[in-house]
């Protein structure tokens, strides 16, 4: 007889292709793109680097990047039409939402007419997103117009002048920098998996990247630097976070921000972002969430064997730098449209459509049932 109970393998340990963009390994020390380890690029490299070495396969050279970075800082500017759908999206809509809307409106209205597009699709989308999601945040929330045309030589630069309106302190830009960085690519995740999908159907651009939005906003994906935010915010003392933590695992409830699909021991990007977390803890004086999230970290450790992932210390770091809760997967989003891009090209080149098979688990055959028949 078959077996007919419902297995939910979300496909892990199966290998879905190939990529030669990002190794990840399991053990937490092998996360490289494209051969670069990541703590030499959150180290060395400036975001718009890795952007480029993402794209085109190589490192710029000094006169590369610069006319890379005077190209991405050209693409800022919204259309009247893209500001005035922005306009009509209420303050209390989800960022992510947003997001999806303004990537799916930049392809009605600046359309990939066909592949040799691509780059300049991507570019574009990385210039304009930070424009995209700050448009519509000082407006629904401040009231305000804003000229997304800024002058900064950084992506990360460029979201945080929109966001506080006025330029940001070398040292913000400098995180912000650190963590478009770590979040940029990450192998077959759920959104980049979304995007690859989409583009094996040889979908347009802006498609692949609106799928991936929708993929990213979940909680069990990008949206948990959000949803960890939530849950250490309340928490007054390391003592009471311990105490709330212990009752939520006893209930059975999922800690966000922690564990992970393919790591086993720890995420590589929690040590970076951790530590830049605690610099920013130092220099606004804080003396409650850090040492909560030090906290939080020590007893998931203690009772689960669970760590930090990329998301939870990015929680903290970018609400000390003044971030909106509410915009932080939005971010996310602003990094991983490189990677996003990346495999979409990547796919593209060497092309199946993915199509995968189902184990079937409903009723065996049955005869037609005649609608007066039915219960
Ligand atoms: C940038 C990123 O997207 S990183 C991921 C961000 N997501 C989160 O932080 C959400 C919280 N974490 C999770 O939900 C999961 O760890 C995921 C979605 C990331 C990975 O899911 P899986 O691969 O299914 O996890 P895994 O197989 O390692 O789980 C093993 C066990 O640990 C438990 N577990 C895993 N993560 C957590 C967690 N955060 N809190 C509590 N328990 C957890 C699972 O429930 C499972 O228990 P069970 O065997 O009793 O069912
Ligand atoms: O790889 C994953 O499954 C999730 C993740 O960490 C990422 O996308 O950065």
């Amino acid at each position: 007889m078959a077996d007919n109970t419902p297995t939910s393998t979300g496909l892990r340990g199966m290998s879905a292709g190939s990529t030669a963009l990002c190794t990840v390994g399991q053990s937490g020390s092998g996360l490289t793109y494209r051969g670069y380890d990541i703590h030499d690029l959150a180290e060395h490299a400036r975001f718009e680097e890795v952007a480029y070495l993402l794209f085109k396969g190589k490192l710029p050279n000094q006169k590369e990047l610069d006319a890379y970075v005077a190209r991405l800082k050209s693409l800022r500017g919204l259309p009247a039409s893209l500001k005035a759908v922005l306009e009509q999206i209420p303050a209390d809509a989800h960022p992510m939402d947003v997001m999806r809307t303004g990537a799916s409106m930049l392809g009605n209205l600046e359309t990939e007419e066909g592949f040799a597009e691509q780059q300049d699709k991507s570019d574009r989308m990385l210039a304009a997103f930070p424009s995209i999601i700050n448009y519509w945040y000082r407006f629904s929330h401040d009231g305000v117009r804003i000229d997304t045309e800024t002058d900064d030589d950084s992506v990360g630069g460029h979201f945080l002048h929109l966001l506080h309106g006025e330029p940001a302190s070398e040292w913000h830009a400098r995180v912000m920098n650190v963590s478009l960085i770590l979040y940029a690519e990450h192998e077959f995740n759920a959104s980049t998996f979304t995007a690859r999908v989409c583009a094996s159907t040889l979908s347009d651009i802006h498609s692949c990247v609106t799928g991936a939005i929708g993929s990213l906003r979940g909680p069990l994906h990008g949206g948990a630097n959000e949803a960890a935010m939530a849950m250490i915010e309340d928490w007054q003392t390391p003592e009471e976070a311990e105490r709330e933590l212990l009752g939520m695992l006893e209930r059975k409830e999922k800690i966000m921000g922690f564990g992970h699909a393919i790591y086993r021991e720890s995420d590589p990007r929690n040590a970076i972002i951790k530590q830049w977390s605690k610099r920013l803890a130092d220099d606004v004086g804080d003396t409650r969430l850090y040492p909560v999230s030090e906290r939080v970290e020590a007893v998931m450790w203690r009772e689960k064997k669970l760590f930090c992932n990329a998301d939870f210390f990015h929680a903290s770091a970018y609400h000390f730098m003044g971030i909106p809760t509410k915009l932080f997967t939005p971010i996310f989003v602003c990094s991983r449209l490189t990677g996003w891009c990346a495999h979409v090209f990547e796919q593209r080149e060497n092309n199946r459509i993915i199509r995968p098979s189902a184990d079937y688990v409903g009723p065996a055959k049955q005869g037609w049932l005649p609608i007066g028949q039915r219960q």
